[in-house]
């Protein structure tokens, strides 16, 4: 689904991720953690095309898509609910929904109206639609942040810290509707995440990143969280 064989990355003159490996198989749900600043949101922002690349390939669907720019990464089914969630505040909750088509448009058989299962999924979406997002809790946000990447029926989800400043109860909810996501749309999802017990109980794999790089991966259910909670320490 998505490879990245030797990514680097640079802000300027300084470079952030060094040779970076990782693959997300199709469906599958795989959890990146690293302590701050170790490159993690460059690392989503290369992969969606919104920061350049400065080595190695990105692979898209078997793919080469390391020179195509984010539209067309959106369009090849990348979908990316940033850190902070990225929603217009004075915009209402349908207009931020709304946002998502134009990633739709030239894909054949598909309409471009936002999918029920998006409703289905977050009923806020539609009890909330001509609320302002910026007056909704930061769950409620998270919601409509995640629902508005789903527009664009991904194939691929890429998110960024979901549970950041959410509270436990929420986060319960944003576990189950993403777990839908993954059993009923198949998609395949990238996790950036420091709450540990939240990104074991939903990813299959986990990344390690340290430094710009990766530096250690394996399977959730056989690495207690204990074992990697060093790499998250002071
Ligand atoms: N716009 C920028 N210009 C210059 N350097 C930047 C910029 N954004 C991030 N950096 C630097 O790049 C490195 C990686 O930052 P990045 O935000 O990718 O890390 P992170 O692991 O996502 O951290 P966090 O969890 O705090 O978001 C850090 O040293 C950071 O200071």
């Amino acid at each position: 689904m998505l490879r990245l064989e030797n990514v680097s990355a640079a802000y300027a003159q300084s470079p952030v991720l060094f040779g970076v490996n990782l693959e997300v198989r199709d469906g599958e749900a795989v959890t990146l953690i690293g302590r701050n600043g170790v490159g993690k949101t460059t690392l989503l922002r290369t992969i969606t095309g919104l920061h350049a690349i400065s080595g190695g390939e990105l692979h898209l669907n078997g793919e080469s898509v390391t020179r195509e720019h984010a539209f067309a990464r959106a369009r090849a089914g990348l979908a990316y609910v940033p850190q902070g969630r990225g929603l217009f505040p004075h915009l209402t909750v349908e207009e931020n929904l709304r946002m998502g088509l134009p990633a739709l448009s030239g894909r054949e058989g598909v309409k471009r109206e936002i999918p029920e299962l998006v409703f289905d999924l977050f009923p806020l979406c539609r009890d909330m639609a001509g609320r302002k997002a910026g007056n909704l809790s930061g769950g409620q946000q998270q919601q409509v942040a995640i629902g508005r990447a789903l527009v664009t029926r991904p194939r691929c989800l890429l998110l960024d810290e979901p549970t950041e400043g959410i509270q436990p109860s929420i986060v319960g909810e944003i576990e189950a509707a993403l777990t839908r996501v993954r059993r009923e749309l198949q998609v395949a999802v990238l996790l950036v995440e420091q709450y540990l017990d939240f990104a074991w109980a939903f990813a299959d794999r986990y990344y390690v990143m340290q430094k710009g790089t990766v530096v250690e991966s394996g399977l959730t259910r056989d690495t207690p969280t204990a074992s990697v909670q060093r790499y998250l320490g002071v």
